[in-house]
């Protein structure tokens, strides 16, 4: 890797850590980022995620360069960039940036996209910048012959595939990805976004995806800061901030949530469902519970009864609704709570389970969490 004086140093253990320090941002009279904190291990992927408008991009645009930060530091590599009296401009941090729509230029041949992002945008070619774009050609999984096409003459996921190859050309410490799949349909996002994944993994790259799509951060990063109204509301691992959310707000961006009325005795919750194991808590008392809809499984031994009320079918799963119903197993603690009628969701995998009218067993599988009761 090579820093912003020109010296390479690919054995200190902090290159390409990300550290961002209470950092705060205004437009005008609007707090855009109110002390955001976050650190992003050398050659880890952080994915930040959070509803329209929580200041995800204008994060990414600080650690970029693209923007000052009002207050708070951002460190690269383990020197200051931004803060602390450091002002290291964008085209000196050694990072690349992949925007949503690529940002091609149009009038450039793909090759002379790519070769832009070489040191000194060798452009006009030379053997060597060519060599270099064919390598990187093949490091994103694109065919040479399309080094000579135009960006309108190849589809949308290989433009993402050349931004992040004339990105790369600059062999940054930090690749940012600002909503860099969200253009692309379905299948096209799935198929880029694991070759992004894969490429920048190999390269050892830190790298941080903006996105507001909740499957896309669980799926690409290692670490998933959930952003919400210019704050980090929950950063930690995928599995983590799925299974275990901070609040009902974090719980309901990542997912559908299934939210009964509880009573807190110990490790476990009482609700509608009967007595269910509880993740480690402090709250105590009246809860609200927390059980993700898979959690909840079809099993003919299962203490739950219920009576499907719709369902709404989406190929490999259905959410189905049911009314709970009492005739609970006897051994079965009945809920103080319990309110028979209560609708809930779960997921089931067999469609043909689930006519309106049917009942269906039910048990629940691992923990719920406790938040503060509503209101
Ligand atoms: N340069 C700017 N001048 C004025 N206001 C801005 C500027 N950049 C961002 N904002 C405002 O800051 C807020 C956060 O914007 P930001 O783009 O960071 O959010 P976001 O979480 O990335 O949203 P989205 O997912 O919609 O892109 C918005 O209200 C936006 O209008």
């Amino acid at each position: 890797m090579t820093d912003t004086t020109g010296t390479t140093d690919t054995t200190d253990p902090a290159t390409g850590r990300l550290e961002v320090a209470a950092l705060t941002k205004s437009f005008g009279a609007q707090e855009v980022l109110r002390g955001v904190t976050l650190g992003v291990e050398p050659g880890s992927t952080t994915a930040i995620v959070g509803p329209s408008g929580s200041g995800k991009t204008t994060l990414l645009r600080l650690i970029a360069g693209f923007e000052r930060p009002d207050s708070g530091t951002v460190r690269l590599s383990g020197e200051p960039v931004a803060g602390d009296g450091a002002w290291v401009p964008a085209h000196h941090r050694n990072v690349g940036y992949v925007a949503q729509d690529g940002a091609l230029f149009p009038h450039l041949t793909v090759g002379q996209n790519i070769a832009f992002g070489l040191v000194g945008g060798a452009v006009g070619g030379g053997r060597r910048a060519k060599a270099r774009v064919d390598e990187l050609l093949e490091m994103v999984s694109l065919d040479r012959a399309l080094a000579s096409r135009r960006p309108h003459e190849v589809s949308g996921g290989q433009q993402q595939r050349v931004a992040l190859a004339r990105a790369l050309a600059r062999e940054p410490q930090l690749m940012l990805l600002d909503e860099s799949f969200s253009a692309l349909d379905a299948g096209l996002r799935v198929a880029t976004r694991r070759t992004v994944a894969a490429v920048l993994g190999a390269a050892g790259i830190t790298t941080v995806l903006v996105t507001h799509d909740q499957a896309e951060a669980l799926s690409f990063a290692d670490q998933v800061a959930v952003m919400r109204g210019g704050t980090l509301a929950q950063v930690d691992s995928p599995l983590e901030v799925y299974t275990r959310p901070v609040d009902r707000a974090t719980a309901e961006f990542l997912g559908d949530a299934v939210m009964l009325e509880a009573w807190v005795d110990g490790d476990r919750a009482t609700c509608s469902l009967g007595t269910v194991p509880l993740a480690p808590t402090t709250h105590r008392g009246r809860v609200q519970l927390m059980l993700r809809p898979e959690q909840i499984r079809v099993d003919p031994e299962g203490p739950i009864r219920g009576v499907v009320v719709d369902t709404d079918y989406f190929g490999p799963e259905s959410t189905v609704r049911l009314e709970l119903t009492s005739g609970r197993e006897p051994g079965c603690e009945t809920s103080a709570l319990a309110r028979e009628g209560e609708i809930i969701s779960i997921r089931h995998s067999n469609a043909f389970i689930a006519a309106p009218g049917t009942e269906l067993r039910l048990r629940i599988e691992g923990e719920a969490i406790a938040f503060p009761p509503a209101g």
